[in-house]
């Protein structure tokens, strides 16, 4: 059984892939926090900016097998041609996301994009992967296609990620949970400012925004 959030047909906003066309697949659940606002300040990750309880949102549901979700994602790629995407994601999504998944998208003709806190092991067969490191949680996956650090984080010092093999690293400016959709929160502009300047200190990084927010897309 998969639990998904919500899934919906929009523009990547981040990182090497920002500005395709994906369908994303939010799973529910997470394993650094629970989703609900009380236990955020105890929480393992607690900056998170989405929502991921349930299974409530738009094109949500339980699906019973691998081909159900897939032929249901594959649904939401409104063309009849072009390379379909999926971008898994949630909450967690490699607490759900199985060899089997990525066999069945793959069987549906989607590329899988797999967005991750990189704290459990990635099944074989993913196509693009981004490992999203949280400073108190330890990662396990020790290479991925790009490495996107949400900045700045206390004790999470850019320099402590490099070891994670990789053919991007980006900072992300971190948002405050709560901010509007569009348009940049004061926090987010000093946030932008300090991952600007690391970037220009260290050019091994790269600036990354959450351009989605900016155009106001999903
Ligand atoms: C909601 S997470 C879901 C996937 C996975 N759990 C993870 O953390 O990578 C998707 C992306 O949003 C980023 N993110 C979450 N909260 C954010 C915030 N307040 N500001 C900027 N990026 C944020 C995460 O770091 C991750 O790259
Ligand atoms: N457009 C868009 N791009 C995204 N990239 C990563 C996202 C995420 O929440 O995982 C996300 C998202 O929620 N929307
Ligand atoms: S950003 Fe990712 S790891 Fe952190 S609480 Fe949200 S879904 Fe979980
Ligand atoms: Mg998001």
């Amino acid at each position: 059984m998969y639990r998904v959030k919500e899934a919906f047909y929009t523009l990547q906003g981040e990182g090497a892939q920002a500005g395709r066309a994906a369908v994303f697949c939010r799973f529910s659940k997470c394993n650094l926090w629970t989703g609900r606002e009380k236990d955020r300040a105890g929480a393992v990750c607690n900056f998170c900016d989405t929502d991921f309880v349930g299974t409530d949102g738009q094109n949500g549901g339980r699906f019973e097998t691998a081909e159900a979700l897939a032929l249901h994602i594959r649904g939401l790629w409104p063309h009849a041609g072009g390379r379909p995407y999926v971008v898994c994601t949630g909450g967690e999504p490699l607490l759900q996301l199985d060899g089997a998944l990525i066999d069945a998208f793959h069987r549906q003709g989607l590329e899988v994009g797999v967005e991750t806190n990189g704290t459990l092991p990635a099944p074989e067969g993913i196509d693009w992967l981004c490992v999203s490191p949280k400073a108190d949680a330890e990662v396990v996956i020790r290479r991925c296609d790009e490495v996107k650090l949400v900045y700045p984080q206390p004790l999470a010092l850019p320099e402590r990620f490099l070891s994670i093999s990789a053919q991007h690293y980006f900072l992300s400016p971190m948002a405050s949970p709560s901010a509007p959709a569009s348009g940049q929160d004061e926090i987010k502009q000093s946030n932008t400012r300090l991952a600007t300047d690391y970037c220009l200190a260290h050019p091994q990084w790269r600036l990354t925004l959450q351009m989605h927010k900016i155009v106001g897309i999903d």
